[in-house]
């Protein structure tokens, strides 16, 4: 990758090593974000809902899959681009959409969105932004989805939609996990809410500064979401937009067909990071029932738990066509920012790459269900 200190030209001043160079897994990472955050911020990124029983089985649910590799298979050009709603992008491997990114760094969503373009990927921005849909689409040339909670006002997310699509935003995500939003222990206990001067820039009138006791993202979500949220909603939504849709939140292979039959144009299996619905089942779990239900008709993309290169081969494996990541890109821009999120990216493409020539695969193609088993117990 391209970084001002490889350039080789000589300065009065030793070159400022980058804050990350020492990082070498998203584990790093999450350890030195913790150490740059407030509490407050950390346990608003970390923790999932009540007593975190899915949060833990995100994680564990990639370490019951072993891979079998095949050996004598040349690897020598490994190739990792692929296609997502003909969007080109350099690996499998997207931002998912996470609120709030200048709570992490003050550069915000705008660091996120360059480290994004610069590894060839999709930035998913959400509607929770703290930097405006437009300002970030003018600060990056990379593809961009937008992701939308839909609100009881229906003219502001209309407006929401339509100011992604003249943008230039190339898809709606669509969140369909969360009519309310889960308790999470640690946000109530801390009062959790914004600090002063830090906005949700795509909603001008909204609130949620820290202060009062409770979670002030709670209160808000429950007095301006829309939890009458339906399946007729989706068709109004695809009337709106010529965008294609996604729909993020799916768990289940008969919701997979109603969203194809509804017209969606991919599916993204995540049970939101584990802080919704507290016993969701683990995404990796209920991924292969979702691919063959959605029958190739449209994308499967799934989060959740992905830290590792070997976790990506393993989503593909059961029929992914790309894994995206929440927490730890939240993690690389709290540790350093647009070369933070960047840094985490090239690792986990690094380990996707080292795995797949570990593994006998050259090519994404030549991840196969056969990759991998269930590891005996
Ligand atoms: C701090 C945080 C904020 C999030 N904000 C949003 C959001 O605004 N919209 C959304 O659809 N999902 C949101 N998510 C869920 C992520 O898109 C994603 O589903 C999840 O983080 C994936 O799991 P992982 O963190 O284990 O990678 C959020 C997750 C976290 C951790
Ligand atoms: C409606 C939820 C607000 C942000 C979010 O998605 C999260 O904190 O998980």
């Amino acid at each position: 990758m391209h970084s001002s200190d490889d350039t080789g030209k000589t300065t009065l001043h030793a070159p400022q090593k980058d804050a990350s160079s020492g990082l070498l897994t998203v584990r790093d990472f999450e350890r030195a974000a913790r150490a740059a955050l407030s509490a407050m911020a950390y346990d608003y990124y970390r923790s999932g809902a009540d007593a975190e029983r899915t949060l833990r089985e995100n994680l564990r649910a990639y370490r019951r899959w072993q891979i079998h590799s095949r050996v004598l298979v040349d690897v020598s050009r490994l190739t990792l681009e692929t296609e997502i709603l003909g969007a080109p992008v350099s690996m499998p491997i997207l931002v998912a959409p996470t609120a709030y990114h200048k709570l992490a760094h003050p550069e915000g969503e705008l660091a996120t969105a360059r480290a994004a373009a610069r590894a060839g990927t999709i930035f998913t921005v959400s509607t929770l932004a703290t930097t405006s849909l437009e300002d970030i689409a003018r600060a990056s040339k990379g593809p961009l989805w937008f992701q939308l909670y839909v609100h009881k006002d229906r003219e502001l997310t209309r407006s929401l939609v339509e100011r992604a699509e003249a943008a230039g935003y190339r898809a709606i995500v669509l969140t369909v996990d969360t009519p309310v939003l889960g308790r999470r222990l640690r946000d109530v206990r801390n009062g959790f809410g914004l600090p002063n001067g830090l906005v949700m820039a795509n909603l001008v009138d909204a609130k949620v500064a820290a202060g009062a006791s409770g979670s002030a993202l709670h209160r808000y979500i429950a007095s301006r979401h829309d939890a009458s949220l339906s399946w007729r909603d989706v068709a109004w939504l695809r009337g709106i937009t010529r965008l294609p849709l996604l729909l993020k939140g799916i768990v289940r292979p008969d919701d997979t067909m109603l969203a194809v039959d509804a017209g969606a144009a991919g599916i993204i299996v995540s049970n939101h990071g584990a802080r919704q619905l507290d016993s969701a089942p683990a995404t990796l779990d209920v991924l292969p029932r979702v691919v063959e239900a959605a029958a190739g008709r449209v994308p499967v993309l799934v989060d959740g738990g992905v830290r590792w290169g070997t976790d990506v081969l393993k989503a593909l494996a059961l029929g992914a066509n790309a894994v995206l990541l929440g927490r730890p890109v939240l993690w690389g821009l709290a540790a350093a920012g647009e070369a933070g999120v960047l840094r985490v990216l090239d690792i986990l493409r690094d380990e996707l790459a080292t795995a797949m020539a570990l593994a006998g695969c050259p090519s994404l193609a030549s991840i196969d269900r056969a990759l991998v088993e269930r590891r005996p117990r």
